[in-house]
């Protein structure tokens, strides 16, 4: 299953950084002295999700425990059905888990409200999709801009951000280019592109390399460690292809909603 296109969350500017009501991020609290600063940005513990079909329960998230690192690489690995997406929906405070802790940034997800997660959502995490997610009449550069506006940054930065993101991803010299006129590889680095231009602190990809061939997924793994090294993200993919797994700093495995 693929994650929500995160497009269709609506364009009102909702907050700043961390201004979650009733939560804190983690720059407020290091201000103030507190402990927590050294938590890793994503925390996972006891992470239960069942689902209500034909009125019985379908566990398909069962204890999970896990950790990202700041600046990681972190593949979620698994036959379909295992989990993956469900997890991941659950990590970018798409879905809540029926039991269970997830900590982002210090930030209770599990105890949040809706708005308060999509404020975090639409400041602190990026989403890439296995299909690329882009509005295919616009530019390459018109759709990287869509997701600032989205973000509420001010117009004046756009110029100078969209121009870095999409040299970061190699593509400076196809900023005018619509989706159609674009390979596979190039639009899913149009798509890295947008979901980095608001500075993210995390990066969530379901099957980011699914429609591509060998040669363009190691390039798109390629900008998936330039930009871990220069933006400062940590990124969580999920992933079927075993070629892939060795540029990972970590896999889990996902076997029937667990992790081996
Ligand atoms: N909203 C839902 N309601 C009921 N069942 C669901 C729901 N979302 C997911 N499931 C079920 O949970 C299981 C895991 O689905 P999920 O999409 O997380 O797996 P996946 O590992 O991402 O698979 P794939 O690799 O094919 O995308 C599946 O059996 C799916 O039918």
């Amino acid at each position: 299953m693929q994650l929500n296109n995160c497009d269709n969350w609506g364009t009102e500017r909702l907050g700043t950084k961390g201004e979650g009501q009733g939560v804190k991020s983690q720059a407020v609290l290091k201000e103030e002295g507190n402990e927590s600063v050294d938590r890793p940005l994503l925390e996972v513990r006891g992470v239960e999700r069942t689902f209500q079909v034909g009125g019985a329960p379908l566990h398909v998230l069962k204890s999970i425990r896990m950790e990202l690192q700041p600046n990681q690489l972190v593949m979620l690995r698994g036959r379909s059905g295992s989990g993956k997406t469900t997890l991941l929906n659950c990590l970018g405070g798409l879905d809540t888990p029926s039991k269970g802790e997830i900590w982002f940034n210090g930030l209770p997800f599990h105890r949040m409200s809706d708005h308060e997660r999509t404020l975090v959502r639409r400041n602190e995490i990026g989403f890439i999709f296995q299909a690329y997610a882009l509005m295919p009449l616009l530019s390459a550069r018109e759709n990287v801009e869509l997701s600032m506006r989205m973000a509420g940054i001010k117009k004046s930065l756009w110029k100078e951000r969209v121009e870095y993101c999409l040299s970061l991803v190699g593509l400076e010299k196809r900023m005018h280019h619509r989706p159609f006129e674009l390979s596979g590889g190039e639009q899913q680095r149009v798509a890295i592109a947008k979901a980095i231009a608001h500075r993210p602190k995390m990066l969530l990809a379901d099957e980011p390399t699914a429609e591509l061939d060998s040669a363009m997924s190691a390039q798109i793994m390629a900008v998936f460690q330039n930009i871990i090294r220069t933006e400062q993200v940590t990124i969580c993919m999920t992933t079927h292809d075993p070629t892939i797994l060795e540029v990972a700093d970590h896999v889990y495995e996902m076997v029937d909603g667990k992790f081996l």
